[in-house]
């Protein structure tokens, strides 16, 4: 089966490549810039009609969420109209599309996880870029799965982990939200999830298994958790840490509003696929020690 995955540095697609090396069956091809440009419909659907992909899973967006505010043309077109464009090409070759979306298309104001039929209501122009993306995707192609996910680390690229560890080479306390909740999420588990995902449609591909589904770390924190979680493991391993000292949102300005609560339920993918990822602390405490020992002196 060849997967065909836009986007060639984000974190998801690299997770994706390595989580499908030495899978038998699975060939996985990433396109990214210049070759295939979201901001560029033609681009997107000459690189996916070319290529002939059985899959395309659509990871590529516009993820900068507080640039975003003052970026709003330019991520609703990478966001919508190309996430759209990889969803058409997909539809015209007959083959479905895996794409990813946010759990910040939820407002935060409920108390428990959100399902995936709970009404939206983003909070930043991000998520009211990523939600736009979910309908483009959905009118373009029937054979869709989006996959909201959420607070995605993993040893590449820039997020929350590799933030934590190198501020603690510098500092010794570090002031981290305490009132914002989520499920923390490996990309390597993500593409996982895909992987999945991928054999179960060519295996049948019936109609529960297209729509929206979750997909998430087992188990929720606080960003102020999720950071404290990673200094045990670090500190563990012989890597870097640090006090986290728990502040509120209101501390810590930005310019894009979050969510107070966007805990996601995996049931469905659970019950649709046989699919959960593993508890989050358990992925975390991978990823951590994998990112201490690549950065220790040989
Ligand atoms: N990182 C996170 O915490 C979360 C991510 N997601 C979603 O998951 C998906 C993947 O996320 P990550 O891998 O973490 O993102 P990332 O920021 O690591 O990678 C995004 C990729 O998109 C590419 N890209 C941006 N503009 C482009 C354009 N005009 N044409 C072609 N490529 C372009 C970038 O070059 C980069 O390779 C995105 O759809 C994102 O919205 C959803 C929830 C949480």
């Amino acid at each position: 089966m060849k997967i065909l995955v836009t986007g060639r540095e984000g974190q998801i697609a690299r997770s994706l490549v390595e989580q499908a090396r030495g899978r038998p069956n699975i060939v996985m091809e990433t396109v990214g810039r210049p070759e295939l440009d979201l901001v560029k419909p033609e681009s997107v659907m000459a690189a996916i009609r070319e290529r002939k992909p059985d899959l395309v899973v659509s990871a590529a967006a516009y993820t900068a969420v507080d640039q975003a505010e003052d970026d709003v043309d330019m991520a609703l077109t990478v966001n919508a109209g190309g996430a759209r464009a990889a969803a058409k090409a997909a539809a015209e070759l007959g083959v479905p599309v895996v794409h990813l979306s946010t759990d910040y298309v939820f407002s935060g104001d409920k108390a428990g996880a959100y399902l995936e039929d709970d009404p939206v209501g983003p909070q930043s122009a991000y998520g009211r870029t990523k939600l736009a993306g979910e309908v483009a995707v959905a009118d373009a192609n029937p054979k869709h799965v989006i996959l909201r996910t959420a607070w995605a680390y993993s040893p590449f690229g820039r997020n929350f982990v590799k933030t934590m560890l190198a501020q603690a080479q510098t500092r010794s306390s570090i002031g981290v939200v305490c009132d914002q909740f989520g499920n923390p999420t490996s990309a390597l588990d993500i593409a996982d999830g895909i992987l999945h995902i991928a054999r179960a449609l060519a295996a049948m591909p019936s109609a529960d298994k297209f729509g929206i589904f979750h997909l998430a770390g087992t188990g929720s924190t606080s960003w102020a958790g999720f950071a404290e979680n990673i200094f045990v493991e670090s500190r563990s391993a012989g890597g870097p840490f640090a006090a986290v000292q728990r502040i509120s949102t209101a501390e810590y300005p930005s310019k894009a509003k979050r969510p107070a609560n966007s805990r996601l339920s995996t049931d469905k993918l659970a019950r649709v696929y046989g699919w959960r990822a593993p508890d989050w602390r358990l992925s975390c405490a991978d990823i951590v020690r994998r990112l201490v020992q690549e950065a220790a002196p040989t």
